[in-house]
C-alpha cells in the first residue's frame, strides 16, 4: 500500500538510513545536495539528543511493544517528527513502515475531508502480516500508526472528527498527533494522548550535535562560529544545522559536493584561513545585525548632550537602512540587547518594553520602517536619560 506521498517516503527513507549514496548521484553522475538535516535525522531514538525523559518512556513502550495514542508539542526543529519516525523504524522496521505508518503534515491534509477519508480509510484498514522470520528483528506489534504533524493547523472540525475515528478503531491504530501550540489542540482530543513535551536544545547538546556534523563533513569553524548558529537559531536545531550547511556552501568549506561526503577535513587540500564558517557568515545567512552595529546603535542612544543625540542617532539609523537591515530585525537584536542591558533600571525598561509594543504594532499596520526606527531609538533614549 503506497500511503506516503513522494515527500513523506524521502524522508521517511532519510530517516530510515536507506537513502543510498546510489540514490543520491543524479543520472549525469554529479552528486544531488542532501540536506544535512535529512542526512543527520536522528536513526534511532538513542540518537535523539536532549529529549532524555521523552527517549526513557518511549523506549519503555518500545519494550512493551505497544504505544498509546500520543501529543509531542514544542518548539520548531527540537526532534518531535524525528523522534516519532525513529520510533515507529524500530518497532515496524523499514520493511513494515510503508503498511503500517501513515504520516500527514503537509498544509492541505489539515481539512475535515482528510480526516474523513484519508485518515479514516487507512485507519480501519486490516492489517497486514509481516514476512517470516521479519517478527524476530523488529516487534511489528499488531497495530498501524497515524502521524498526523501540525496537528495544530487542523481546524476544529476535523479535529473533532478526528476523536472518534481515534475512539472507534484504537485497537488497530494508534495516533500521534505533533504540533508547536498544544493549547490549539481541542481538549476532547489532548486528553486521550499521552503528551510528551519537546523543550528547546541547551547550548551543550546543539553544540555537540554542529561540531559532530562539521566534523563529518570537513568544516573547518572560526571560533565562535558555533556560538553564532546557536544563538541565531533560538533552540531550533534544524535551523542551526541549515545555517552550518548554507554557511559551509558559501564559503566552499565542505567535503566533495556541498552534500557531505563525510569522513572528515583533509588538511592538505584545505585552507583554513580562507574557508573556515566564520561567525560573520553565518550572521549574514541568518539575517542577523552584527552585534557590533546593535551596539553602535546603542551607544548613540545613550545619553548626551542636548542636540547632539538626534544627529547620533539618526546618523546610526541611516547607515543601517542604508545597509538593507529591517525594521523587524532590527527592533528584535535592540529590544534583546535593552531587556539584558543591566545597566538600565527595570522601571526604565518596562517603559521601553511599552514603546517597543507600540512600534511594533505601528510597523504592522505598515508605516514607514525607517522613521519608526528612528522614532523608536529617539524615545527609548528619552526614556534612558530619564525624561
Ligand atoms: N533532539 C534532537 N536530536 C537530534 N537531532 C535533532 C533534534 N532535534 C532536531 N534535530 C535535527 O533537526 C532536524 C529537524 O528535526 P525535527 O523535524 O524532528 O523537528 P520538529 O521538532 O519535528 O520540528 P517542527 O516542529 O518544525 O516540525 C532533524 O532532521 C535533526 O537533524
Amino acid at each position: 500500500m503506497a500511503n506516503f506521498f513522494d515527500l513523506k517516503a524521502r524522508k521517511a527513507a532519510a530517516a530510515n538510513g536507506t537513502a543510498s549514496s546510489s540514490a543520491e548521484k543524479k543520472d549525469d553522475g554529479h552528486a544531488r545536495v542532501q540536506p544535512w538535516v535529512e542526512k543527520y535525522r536522528p536513526k534511532t531514538l538513542s540518537d535523539v539528543t536532549a529529549q532524555d525523559h521523552t527517549v526513557t518512556v518511549l523506549q519503555r513502550t518500545l519494550q512493551a511493544s505497544n504505544l498509546p495514542h500520543m501529543l509531542f508539542y514544542g518548539p520548531p526543529g527540537t526532534g518531535k517528527t524525528s523522534t516519532i519516525l525513529a520510533l515507529a523504524k524500530e518497532l515496524f522496521g523499514p520493511e513494515m513502515m510503508r503498511s503500517r505508518v501513515l504520516e500527514l503534515n503537509a498544509s492541505d491534509e489539515r481539512g475535515i475531508s482528510i480526516v474523513r477519508e484519508k485518515v479514516k480509510d487507512f485507519a480501519r484498514a486490516q492489517l497486514t502480516n509481516p514476512p517470516a522470520g521479519y517478527k524476530s528483528r523488529y516487534p511489528c506489534p499488531p497495530f498501524k500508526l497515524i502521524i498526523l504533524d501540525e496537528a495544530d493547523s487542523m481546524t476544529q472540525d476535523a479535529q473533532s472528527a478526528l476523536r472518534r475515528t481515534m475512539e472507534t478503531y484504537s485497537k488497530i491504530t494508534r495516533f500521534c498527533l505533533i504540533c508547536n501550540y498544544v493549547t490549539r489542540i481541542i481538549d476532547p482530543l489532548a486528553s486521550r494522548c499521552s503528551k510528551f513535551r519537546f523543550k528547546s536544545l541547551d547550548q551543550g547538546n546543539a553544540r555537540r550535535r554542529l561540531e559532530d556534523i562539521a566534523r563529518l563533513e570537513g568544516v573547518p569553524l572560526e571560533e565562535g562560529a558555533v556560538d553564532a548558529m546557536i544563538r541565531c537559531s533560538e533552540g531550533d536545531l534544524r535551523k542551526a544545522i541549515t545555517f552550518l550547511q548554507s554557511a559551509a556552501r558559501l564559503v566552499g568549506a565542505s567535503n566533495g559536493d556541498g552534500g557531505g561526503g563525510g569522513g572528515g577535513a583533509d588538511p592538505d587540500k584545505m585552507d583554513v584561513d580562507k574557508r573556515a564558517v566564520t561567525v560573520r557568515v553565518v550572521e549574514e545567512i541568518a539575517g542577523v545585525i552584527p552585534d557590533a552595529t546593535i551596539q553602535k546603535l546603542l551607544q548613540a542612544m545613550r545619553p548626551r548632550a542636548a542636540g547632539e543625540t538626534y544627529q547620533a542617532i539618526a546618523k546610526v539609523v541611516e547607515e543601517m537602512v542604508a545597509d538593507g537591515w529591517s525594521a523587524g530585525q532590527t527592533m528584535t537584536q535592540l529590544h534583546r540587547a535593552v531587556v539584558y542591558d543591566e545597566t538600565i533600571p527595570d522601571a526604565q525598561k518596562n517603559r521601553i518594553v511599552m514603546v517597543f509594543s507600540e512600534i511594533d504594532k505601528r510597523l504592522v499596520d505598515g508605516a514607514d520602517e525607517h522613521l519608526s526606527i528612528l522614532d523608536l531609538a529617539l524615545r527609548v533614549s528619552g526614556i534612558m536619560a530619564g525624561r
